[in-house]
């Protein structure tokens, strides 16, 4: 992000770190500011009380509001988003944004732009590493196309042979973990050179040491202190708010809170593609059926005895279920089926599963849907 050159044209260009209500901090690309010749006064960094910039080196920020006319025309304007500004106002910090350029990606939960990967932190033990969990989270990432790094911490808490054993069985489901320790500050630096000059949303479950690993990444920036702190400040009950951090080597970072209970709302026909195992198989064979589920459909290329088959097909299952209940919402004639009472009485209820994906047992459909209402809980 930093020293970035944006546009030729003189234009202020700047990337939205954080939505506060209506106003947008917007921090500036270094040279396009140099040549507009601000002051140097500290008053410019008030709207960021928790960040300390030193004057020279750091792009100034600016709290920004959104033009009237971008409001007109329903553009809105998201964290990570380029942004052009104009009317700065250098002594009091302010300004206001004209334009949102392009953006590159988009999540929607947390709502963030122009992202280039996921960091999944893990850690190797307590909590310890429940294979069923990672790979939740690890579909999930995939599922939203950005680049998927896998963090695994606390290294100090197990010998080399359990690491290499970790690593061995992560490799053949298509990763290459990054065994790190911030107790230890063993390869931070390593996880550092990969967060360089790039938009990384951080995420992972409670526990694992994901302030830890930021507070190191980002020394001086006391953003959620671990043990006190965090657990109040990212609790379930605090608003959905995103924010993107500076690393001190260039690049921004994204804490989630809302990304701790991944729910798998892909599309069942999708899914296998957020394995790497199969993308490997797919790119050497295919299924006799342009659909196949690769469930018990004839030359099938991707079942066999890989580890996270058997994931895989739970997670299948989960995903039918909600794309059923998704299609009853959409159109409720199309899944719903008279059912005759006692009493000359009928009443609609919901048919379980749509043609397209029918197969599953009706206990086996029950049961993915109770799991989902239990993690939407
Ligand atoms: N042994 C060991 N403990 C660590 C390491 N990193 C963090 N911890 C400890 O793990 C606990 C959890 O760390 P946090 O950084 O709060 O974890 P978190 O992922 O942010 O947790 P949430 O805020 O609940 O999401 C703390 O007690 C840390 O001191 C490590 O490398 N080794
Ligand atoms: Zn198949």
């Amino acid at each position: 992000m930093k020293g970035e050159v944006i546009s030729t044209t003189g234009q202020l260009v700047g990337t939205v770190l954080a939505v506060q209500a209506n106003f947008y901090r917007v921090q500036l690309d270094l040279e396009d500011t140099e040549t507009q010749g601000r002051g140097d006064t500290e008053s410019f960094f008030s709207a960021s009380p928790r960040l300390t910039i030193s004057v020279s080196s750091t792009p100034p920020i600016l709290l920004c509001t959104r033009r009237t006319r971008l409001k007109k025309i329903g553009q809105q304007v998201m964290v990570g988003d380029r942004v052009v500004v104009e009317e700065p106002d250098w002594a009091g910090g302010r300004g206001a944004i004209a334009d949102v350029l392009a953006r590159q990606t988009e999540l929607d939960r947390p709502p963030i732009a122009n992202a280039n990967q996921i960091l999944l932190v893990f850690a190797v033990a307590d909590p310890p590493l429940e294979p069923y969990q990672l790979s939740r989270f690890l579909v999930k990432a995939e599922s939203t196309d950005l680049d998927v790094l896998l963090c695994l911490n606390k290294s100090d808490l197990v010998s080399p042979e359990e690491q290499q054993q970790i690593n061995d069985r992560l490799l053949a489901w298509g990763y290459q973990p990054l065994f790190i320790s911030v107790k230890n500050q063993l390869n931070i630096d390593q996880a550092a050179k990969h967060l360089s000059n790039k938009i990384t949303v951080i995420a992972g479950p409670s526990g694992v040491g994901k302030s830890s690993l930021i507070n190191a990444l980002i020394p001086n920036t006391n953003l959620r202190v671990g043990e006190v702190s965090g657990k109040l400040a990212r609790g379930r009950h605090t608003t959905r708010h995103v924010e993107l951090f500076e690393l001190p080597s260039g690049g921004l970072l994204a804490d989630t809170p809302g990304f701790n209970q991944p729910d798998l709302d892909c599309p069942p026909e999708e899914l296998a593609h957020y394995f790497p195992e199969v993308r490997e198989r797919l790119a050497g064979a295919n299924c006799r059926f342009s659909d196949c589920l690769h469930r018990d459909e004839p030359d099938c290329a991707v079942r066999g005895n890989w580890e996270r088959y058997q994931h895989y097909l739970e997670f299948l299952d989960e995903a039918i279920a909600r794309q059923t209940l998704l299609n009853q919402q959409a159109d409720p004639e199309s899944t719903l089926k008279l059912k005759t009472k006692g009493k000359g009485q009928s009443q609609y209820e919901p048919k379980l599963e749509s043609k397209k994906y029918r197969r599953l047992s009706r206990r086996t459909q029950l049961q993915a849907l109770q799991d989902l209402y239990q993690d939407e809980e």
